[in-house]
């Protein structure tokens, strides 16, 4: 069956379990949401799966996951690392080629912020930050997205415009989301998580809204 599978993931912490065990598959092709109220393993989940798919995933992770010291363009090509030799990523971090830099500002351009390429990542607002893990996400380029709030400190349009990217640049995803219209808007599949167990998994378009609430 094509999709990614995830099987007996479990999670423990000071000898509680908080996670699983469970299993998933996850379709090609298929945009899923994972909800549920707060401390129901959102999280945890997304780092299970992303320990699993290590290369073949990016991962837009709650803490962003920034280098506060290097600019925006170094912590956008740090997405992809491990595609270049030891020696590229050195050159690059003093003088980055062509071709990288106009990459990574067109990117930069489509998440609305221009000129901020060479800025350190220590000056920027919380929504900007956010954008630049965003960035270095769909910079990228792996076969799925594992994204853990990530619209979570942009305003209303600029969330909206981040979702429909996200979603657009990469055919496969599962990302936790506190915000169900968002949720049902941008994803095809709900999974609804209640003490780190799957509680609810429907398509988007057939889910009863008061099964999700009732999550909550
Ligand atoms: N590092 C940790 N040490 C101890 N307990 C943890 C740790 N990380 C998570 N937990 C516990 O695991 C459970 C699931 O947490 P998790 O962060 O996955 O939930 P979540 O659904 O993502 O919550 P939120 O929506 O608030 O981000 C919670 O009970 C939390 O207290």
């Amino acid at each position: 069956m094509p999709g990614f599978e995830f099987h007996g993931l479990t999670a423990s912490f000071n000898g509680e379990r908080v996670i699983g065990p469970l299993s998933l598959h996850i379709q090609e092709g298929e945009h899923v949401a994972l909800v549920g109220k707060s401390g129901a393993g959102k999280s945890t989940l997304i780092t299970l799966m992303y320990e699993q798919m290590q290369r073949q995933a990016a991962l837009v992770p709650q803490a962003l996951g920034l280098v506060n010291a290097l600019p925006v363009f170094h912590n956008v090509f740090m997405g992809r690392l491990d595609r270049h030799s030891a020696w590229y990523n050195a050159w690059s971090l003093v003088r980055p080629f062509a071709k990288d830099r106009e990459a990574v500002a067109a990117l930069l351009d489509e998440l609305d912020m221009p000129r901020k390429q060479w800025t350190p990542a220590a000056s920027l607002s919380g929504g900007q930050r956010q954008r630049v893990a965003i960035a270095r996400a769909i910079y990228r380029q792996a076969s799925i997205l594992l994204a853990d709030e990530p619209v979570s400190a942009l305003d209303g349009p600029m969330a909206h415009q981040v979702m429909s990217m996200l979603v657009n640049r990469y055919d496969t995803s599962v990302i936790a989301l506190h915000d169900v219209d968002m949720a049902r808007t941008y994803c095809d599949r709900i999974i609804g998580l209640q003490d780190g167990q799957v509680a609810l998994d429907e398509p988007a378009s057939q889910v009863d809204p008061r099964a999700i609430m009732a999550l909550y």
